[in-house]
């Protein structure tokens, strides 16, 4: 048998990819992705779907400048346009990447098929080719899931891979599922003129969020687009050229259809599934947790509880959180790791934020004011809710709705979590994100610089001057 010998195999070109740093330029590297070259956030995530919700947030610029005595209307999208713009750039760099890996660099061995492990330290392809590494990165990534119930696989029935590649923009489309992708192509398909209907399991949208902003959202929303609470999808069938998504109440009797509605496009945001089934783990006696890959703080994979040396896991195949700044945070780590034996660093950022960019735009870092409380003890916290509207720029910006909320510890001053919904959330969030990895308490990031007056970020300093914590003895 011929066996391939590499110094690192990485599966997974998405951050992945990154791994292949000026370290490993004498040494044979090969990576290897059954899919799109670069991976998920790149070509289906993250970059796409900011691109669309830039031009759908200007897009319903009408209605935001309406109460400030500025008459605009919005008259149509160019979807196959602003299709065309994004993905014209996309492809361009996923096959840029692709052929740099593939043509350009002699150390590099680009493999488009999809690989298993066939030992601790041996993977094999579809195709047969086996190949040995000393070290083996494992970042292969998530995928859509998919209800188990009857019709989710007709045509017309997308995910977050397919949709964004429609032909054209539908006159009206069914979002099952109401956390981040849900509500992303929400305000997505809603700003560019489609009708929406968003079907949601549970009583509240973003229902894992803290719980103001999981209100408030669900509040607001409710006013861009139709939404459908407590709603468990059922079945999908086809009705001529249209889809009928049937759903149960949720709570009660699922068998049966409680209610239906019809579209032309139906997206399924029903959550992602971490590729762990598609490597045969076992074969290498790799553990798993809840489905994704165990590791210890240095990301090494762990074997019966014990790490294996030579052998990594990053992102959303081990790290439940499944964000693409923290998948790219772990390649860093496992790169010095692999690159430095003798001085490993452990992953130590705890401070997670997430964006969701749907409208309005939500920011969050840290833990919900429940999760606080279960942690610290109610006595323990002090949370405080600032109106972008009770703050100079809100006045100029008319906003109603949206607020900063902050959770510190009484005592020590040190801020437990950040939730922000409103222009700019996510911008908004990063002094604070910054000041909780710093360690700087919320008293310390009030008084200790000035706020340019009056702007929007005058939110967070009237939010920090809220909160019951020490003083810092700062002016
Ligand atoms: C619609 C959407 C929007 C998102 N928006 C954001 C956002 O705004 N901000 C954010 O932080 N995160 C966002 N995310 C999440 C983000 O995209 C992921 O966290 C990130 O891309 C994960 O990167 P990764 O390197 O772990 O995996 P991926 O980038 O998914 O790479 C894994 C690769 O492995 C390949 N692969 C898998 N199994 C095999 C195999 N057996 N053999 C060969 N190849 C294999 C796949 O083809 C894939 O290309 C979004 C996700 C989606 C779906
Ligand atoms: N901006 C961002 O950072 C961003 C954007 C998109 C995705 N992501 C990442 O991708 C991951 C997946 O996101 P997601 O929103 O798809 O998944 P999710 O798991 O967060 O939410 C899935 C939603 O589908 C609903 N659902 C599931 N089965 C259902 C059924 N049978 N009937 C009705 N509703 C059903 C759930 O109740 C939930 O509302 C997240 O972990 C997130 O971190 C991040």
């Amino acid at each position: 048998m011929n066996i391939e010998k590499y110094d690192l195999a990485i599966i997974g070109s998405g951050s992945g990819n990154s791994l292949i740093t000026p370290y490993w330029d004498d040494r044979k590297v090969a990576i290897i992705d059954a899919g799109i070259f670069g991976g998920t956030c790149l070509n289906a995530g993250c970059i796409p779907t900011k691109m669309f919700a830039y031009p759908a947030q200007l897009a319903s610029t009408p209605q935001q400048v309406a109460p400030l005595g500025i008459d605009m209307a919005f008259e149509s999208a160019d979807w196959p346009e602003i299709r065309d713009r994004i993905f014209s750039r996309i492809d361009a760099i996923s096959a840029g990447g692709k052929r740099y890996r593939d043509v350009e660099l002699e150390h590099t061995t680009l493999i488009t098929e999809e690989v298993h492990f066939s030992g601790p330290k041996q993977l094999t392809s579809q195709t047969g080719r086996v190949l040995e590494a000393d070290q083996i990165v494992i970042a292969a990534g998530s995928r859509p899931s998919f209800p188990s119930v009857p019709g989710v696989h007709l045509p017309g029935v997308h995910t977050s891979e397919t949709v964004m590649r429609l032909p054209e923009l539908p006159k009206r489309i069914i979002i099952v599922g109401g956390k981040y992708i849900g509500s992303e192509f929400a305000a997505i398909f809603a700003g560019l003129g489609a009708e929406v209907i968003q079907v949601n399991r549970s009583g509240r949208l973003l229902s894992s969020h803290d719980h103001t902003i999981s209100d408030e959202f669900t509040r607001v929303a409710s006013g861009h687009w139709q939404l459908e609470m407590n709603q468990t999808l059922h079945s999908i069938e086809q009705e001529g050229h249209q889809l009928r998504v049937n759903v149960s109440e949720t709570g009660g009797n699922l068998n049966e259809i409680s209610g239906t509605y019809t579209s032309d496009v139906v997206l399924l945001a029903t959550g992602r599934e971490p590729n762990t089934d598609r490597m045969n783990l076992e074969a290498a006696g790799i553990d798993t947790f809840n489905d994704f890959i165990a590791r210890d703080e240095y990301l090494r994979v762990l074997s019966n509880d014990e790490p294996v040396e030579g052998v990594w896991a990053i992102g959303d195949i081990a790290n439940d959180q499944m964000l693409k700044h923290v998948a790219n945070h772990e390649q860093r780590v496992v790169s010095h790791n692999m690159e430095h034996p003798d001085n490993m660093k452990p992953d130590t950022l705890d401070a997670i934020p997430a964006g969701v960019f749907t409208r309005p735009q939500i920011a969050t870092v840290g833990l919900t004011e429940d999760q606080a409380k279960i942690q610290y003890g109610s006595e323990a916290i002090t949370t405080k809710i600032q109106a972008y509207g009770d703050t100079a720029y809100g006045w100029a910006m008319e906003d109603s709705d949206g607020f900063v909320k902050l959770i510190a510890n009484t005592s020590t001053g040190k801020l437990l979590g950040a939730h922000i919904m409103g222009p700019e959330a996510t911008n908004l969030l990063q002094p604070v994100i910054m000041a909780m990895s710093f360690g700087i308490t919320a008293h310390q990031m009030a008084r200790g610089q000035y706020w340019i007056h009056p702007a929007m970020a005058e939110v967070v300093e009237n939010a920090l001057l809220g909160l019951d914590v020490p003083e810092s003895g700062l002016l």
